[in-house]
């Protein structure tokens, strides 16, 4: 088993390869994400980081190569026991948090662990005491469509983090919002994933987000140039 302390590799993907129709996304990617770090996936667009990020938290399958986490060969699992490990191990978040809009913010943090089984009270407890931490004050109550751009960003990171996963997979998290409010986010996903020992796998094209992470790889084509510690 993998611990936050040893910094050993939580999640390794070798020799990827993935192909949209004609189009070549990856071509024998390695990349390592170890437990408790921030790893930003850089490169130009069209390099392959959305696929790459896909292919590594189990939404997509590659054609090739292998992606393990945790001694467990992603490519093998079930379709439902791959479902089961997202849901549990794994949170996302997307360039437009993907919350529901139909939910208030409080309900959206609330879901997942109502989904794990959580009771309703304790759930809503949680999730209110997630958004505090994510400065989504007075806010609970709100749907997506009444909050400013950042604030729905922090709530859904706060539903992304709320069942304390081991890797959280975040691209372009601060894409739609404008630097101050990129720049708050980036802070608080930053302190709560060092907080909570979850590793992040940071997909930006921005500089400054990068600058957030422990350690950077390059993608240029589908395969990793560079690797390195962020500056
Ligand atoms: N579902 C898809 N169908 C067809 N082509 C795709 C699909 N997803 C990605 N591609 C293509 O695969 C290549 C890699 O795309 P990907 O989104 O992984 O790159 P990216 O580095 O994340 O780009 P960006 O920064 O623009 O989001 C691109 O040429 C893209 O057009």
């Amino acid at each position: 088993m993998t611990n936050g302390d040893t910094r050993g590799p939580l999640l390794t993907a070798a020799g990827l390869v993935k192909t949209h129709g004609s189009t070549r996304a990856l071509r024998g990617a390695h990349v390592e994400l170890r437990a408790g770090e921030i790893l930003a996936v850089t490169g130009a667009s069209g390099s392959g980081k959305s696929t790459l990020l896909h292919c590594l938290a189990g939404i997509v399958r590659p054609d090739a190569g292998s992606v393990t986490y945790d001694g467990q060969r992603l490519e093998e699992l079930p379709e439902k026991r791959l479902s089961e490990l997202r849901r549990t191990e794994f949170g996302v978040v997307f360039q437009f948090g993907q919350l529901i809009p139909e939910l208030t913010a409080l309900d959206n943090v609330a879901l997942p662990l109502l989904l794990a089984g959580t009771g309703r009270a304790e759930a809503r407890a949680r999730a209110g005491e997630w958004l505090e931490r994510f400065g989504v004050r007075g806010q609970e109550e709100l749907r997506p469509g009444e909050m400013s751009g950042g604030q729905a960003q922090r709530a859904a990171l706060a539903r992304a983090l709320v069942t304390g996963p081991k890797a959280l997979f975040a691209d372009e998290p601060t894409g739609a919002l404008d630097s101050l409010a990129g720049e708050q986010v980036m802070t608080t996903l930053a302190h709560t994933a060092r907080e909570s020992g979850t590793a992040v796998l940071l997909v930006t094209h921005d500089a400054q987000v990068a600058a957030y992470a422990d350690r950077e790889v390059r993608l240029r084509d589908g395969a990793v140039t560079a690797q390195g510690v962020a500056a």
